[in-house]
């Protein structure tokens, strides 16, 4: 009988970049499916191929999963990935995991691809949590910053049933263009059940808005003058007959090419919607004040566009959650919102997010964004996985050393 194939991706489809890639090896990781993937990024310019970030999360994934692998070198286009193990490291559990990047690479990304196998494989104690340090950038453009991850990821991972994770920031690292690099800890408590189905879809009414702010301390009052007047325009049609609640943290970025605006709506019913954006660019002099004033005039039309639309989560959340409900127990539903009668549609992102999951799990999504999500929960001891794939296929294959 002829062996099976690993599951083949072809990295081009829909969105064509790192996400495919950070999703499909995570879930591979976690359900010991063998899987290929070729022509990786293949939608980005510059040819494509791994950069640094998604490299080290592939390297931790395949030392997770004692997996053989091959392809696994920067702008390397194609890699097999062959699992050769289920179940947490039980060495991992109480202790600290430390991934380190000499690049500025998003910290964010890599925790998306690692997070839901650390979850998901299973812990044994519930008590034993894992420390996980990664150095990288912090707040790096189109990925999810430290300050979202904290205010908006975070406390909607606890809605949906994860066990709260603490994050702590030792030192901000920006994004290209910048020789230092940052460090954060997520302390994250491994799964050990299945995590229920659950249902995000009472938006509730807008209770209060954060502003965090991190930028050249010489713009500060700018930056508060502008916050509090566009408070000021917007409060009846964000708060409506509510009373206005609305917060801003400064922080100085030392950097001055470096605004940053994150906006999050916390609603009755405890979701968290959020908008940022990171200005990275140099600004001429005098121009400082135009700058300020576009960076919060964006954050808010985004915000205020999220909130219009009626959904429980964002638009980045909703690609980040696809995960969550592939991995829960029966059938989860994410409330995307309305807009022009119609539902909202998924962005991209969650589309290939969708695609990848049935791929490699087999769930599917409707156009309401339910799935019925497998309940995986590996957990118990630790057990090698022995892959019938073609003799052929494995020569070549690499095993990375444990370093965790
Ligand atoms: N401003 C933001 N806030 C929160 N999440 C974000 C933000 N911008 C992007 N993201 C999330 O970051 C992820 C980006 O995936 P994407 O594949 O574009 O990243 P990538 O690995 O940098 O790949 P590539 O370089 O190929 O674009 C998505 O999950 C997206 O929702």
């Amino acid at each position: 009988m002829a062996s099976p194939s690993p599951i083949h991706l072809e990295g081009t489809t829909l969105e064509g970049g790192g996400q495919l890639l950070r999703l499909a090896t995570c879930l591979s990781a976690l359900t010991s499916t063998p899987l290929r993937i070729t022509n990786i990024r293949g939608k980005r310019s510059g040819g494509g191929g791994l950069k640094a970030q998604h490299l080290t999360s592939i390297q931790f994934l395949s030392q997770a999963s004692n997996a053989r692998l091959s392809g696994a070198g920067l702008k390397s286009k194609e890699i097999t990935f062959l699992p050769g193990r289920k179940g947490l490291r039980s060495s991992w559990e109480g202790g600290e995991v430390v991934i380190k990047q000499n690049t500025p690479g998003s910290v964010n990304l890599v925790l998306q691809a690692i997070l839901p196998y650390l979850l998901f494989a299973g812990g044994r104690d519930g008590d034993a949590k894992i420390g996980v340090s990664i150095t990288g950038g912090t707040n790096v453009s189109n990925s999810p910053s430290y300050e979202y991850v904290d205010q908006v990821l975070f406390p909607m991972l606890a809605l949906i049933g994860i066990p709260p994770i603490e994050a702590e920031l030792h030192s901000r690292g920006w994004s290209t263009g910048s020789t230092r690099l940052g460090g954060v800890t997520y302390t994250i408590a491994p799964l050990t059940k299945r995590l229920p189905a659950f249902q995000l879809t009472e938006r509730g009414d807008i209770k209060s808005i954060r502003a965090t702010i991190l930028a050249p301390r010489a713009c500060e009052q700018h930056f508060r003058e502008e916050l509090d007047a566009m408070f000021d325009k917007r409060s009846t049609h964000i708060f409506g007959q509510r009373d206005p609640d609305s917060e801003v943290t400064f922080e100085d970025s030392h950097h001055d090419k470096r605004f940053y605006l994150l906006l999050v709506a916390t609603t009755t019913t405890g979701m968290k919607l959020g908008r940022d954006w990171l200005y990275d660019h140099g600004v001429r002099s005098g121009k400082i004040d135009r700058v300020v004033s576009s960076v919060v005039k964006k954050v808010f039309d985004d915000l205020i566009a999220e909130i219009d639309h009626g959904g429980c989560v964002d638009e980045h959340l909703r690609d980040q959650l696809v995960v969550f409900q592939s991995l829960a127990e029966g059938k989860s539903r994410v409330f995307g919102g309305k807009r022009k009668g119609g539902l909202v549609k998924p962005s991209l992102h969650a589309k290939t997010a969708h695609w990848v999951a049935n791929e490699i799990v087999g769930v599917q999504f409707d156009e309401e964004g339910s799935c019925a999500g497998t309940g995986i929960c590996v957990g118990g001891e630790e057990e090698e996985v022995e892959q019938k794939v073609d003799e052929d296929l494995v020569k070549g294959l690499e095993k990375l050393e444990v370093v965790a």
